[in-house]
C-alpha cells in the first residue's frame, strides 16, 4: 500500500478515507489536505494513519499516489503551481476535466488516472470506473469495491453522467412520498413504504441473469397498475426528455458546445452550495 494523498476533503474525500481504513481495512499513511478543515480534523482524529498538512504542496510531497477531489471550479486555485515529480500518481476524480487539461495545470508527466467512486466506497461496496487502467489505481479501488477500467475518456464520460442520474431517482422517491402525503397518508408511513418498495426494487437487480427489460416485464401485470404508469408517465416523450438531458451533460462532461441549452443552476445547488455537484 502506498502513502496516500487527498487534495480536497469533502464528501468523496472523505468516504475514501473511511473505506481505507475502516475495520478491515489495510490503514496506509494518509495526508489530508487543510481546507474541509472540520472533516480533515475529524478523520486525523479517528484513524491513526491519518493526518493533516499545512498545505497542498505538503500533501504532494509526502504521497506516492494523490487524490484530487475538489469541485472543478476549484482545481485551478488547489493546485495551480504544485510541484509534482513525474514518479507519483495522481487519481483525478475532477468530472468533466480531461487529462490533458490536469496535466496542463499540473505541469507533470506523472501518469493521471481519472476515476468515478461513489460514496458507497466508504462501505467498500461500489465499483470505480477508472481510465486509463492503471495497476496501483484498480488495486486501490478494488480494495473499496472494485474496479472498472474503462478504454478512454469517450467512454469514461458516458459513466460519469450516468452517475448524475442518482440523486434525480432519490427526488423521484421523494416525490412518490409526497404526493402520497398528500393524499392524507402520514409522510412517515408513505417513507416508510416507498423505501421498503424500492430496497426490494434494489434486491432484485442483483439477479443479472435477467436483464433489465425483463425485469420490468416480471413485475407488470398485463393491463394492471404498473404498465398503466410506466405508458401514461415514463413514456416516449419522457424516455426522450431523459437521453437529451444525458446527451447535454456529456457533451458538457467532453467540453463540447451543449446542443440544448447549456446548464446554468439558478441557485446554489448540492448539500454546500457547490454548482459542480457529482
Ligand atoms: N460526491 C460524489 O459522490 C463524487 C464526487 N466526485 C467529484 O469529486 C470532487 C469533490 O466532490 P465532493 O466531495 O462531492 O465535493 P465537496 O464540496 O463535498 O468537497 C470538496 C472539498 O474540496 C475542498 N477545497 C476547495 N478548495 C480547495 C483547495 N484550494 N485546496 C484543497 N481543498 C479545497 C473543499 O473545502 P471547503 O469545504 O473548505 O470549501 C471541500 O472540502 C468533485 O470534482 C466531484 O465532481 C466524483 C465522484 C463522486
Amino acid at each position: 500500500m502506498q502513502r496516500i494523498g487527498v487534495i480536497g476533503v469533502g464528501e468523496i474525500g472523505r468516504a475514501i478515507v473511511e473505506g481505507l481504513c475502516d475495520e478491515g481495512g489495510t490503514s496506509p499513511g494518509i495526508f489530508l489536505s487543510p481546507r474541509g478543515a472540520r472533516t480533515a480534523a475529524e478523520l486525523s482524529e479517528r484513524y491513526e494513519g491519518v493526518r493533516v498538512c499545512a498545505d497542498n504542496q505538503e500533501v504532494v510531497d509526502r504521497s506516492e499516489l494523490v487524490i484530487i477531489a475538489v469541485r472543478r471550479q476549484d482545481h485551478h486555485e488547489a493546485l495551480a503551481g504544485l510541484e509534482l515529480d513525474d514518479h507519483k500518481t495522481v487519481v483525478s476524480l475532477l468530472a468533466g476535466v480531461a487529462i490533458d487539461d490536469l496535466r496542463r495545470t499540473l505541469a507533470t508527466g506523472a501518469p493521471i488516472v481519472r476515476a468515478i467512486p461513489l460514496p458507497a466506497v466508504r462501505e467498500r461496496r461500489s465499483a470505480t470506473v477508472t481510465c486509463p487502467s492503471h495497476p496501483v489505481v484498480d488495486s486501490l479501488f478494488q480494495q473499496l469495491g472494485g474496479a472498472l477500467p474503462v478504454e478512454d475518456e469517450d467512454a469514461f464520460n458516458v459513466f460519469s453522467a450516468l452517475t448524475g442520474t442518482l440523486t434525480a431517482h432519490y427526488s423521484y422517491l421523494a416525490t412518490l412520498t409526497s404526493w402520497a402525503a398528500g393524499h392524507g397518508i402520514a409522510s412517515d408511513t408513505a417513507d416508510r413504504y416507498v423505501r421498503g418498495l424500492f430496497r426490494n426494487v434494489g434486491r432484485s437487480l442483483d439477479d443479472g441473469t435477467r436483464p433489465l427489460h425483463r425485469l420490468a416485464a416480471d413485475h407488470e401485470t398485463p393491463g394492471g397498475n404498473n404498465e398503466r404508469i410506466r405508458t401514461t408517465w415514463f413514456d416516449p416523450a419522457n424516455a426522450t426528455a431523459l437521453k437529451e438531458a444525458l446527451d447535454g451533460l456529456l457533451a458538457d462532461l467532453r467540453q463540447e458546445r451543449p446542443a440544448g441549452p447549456a446548464f446554468s443552476p439558478d441557485r446554489p445547488a448540492g448539500r454546500d452550495g457547490s454548482a459542480d455537484p457529482a
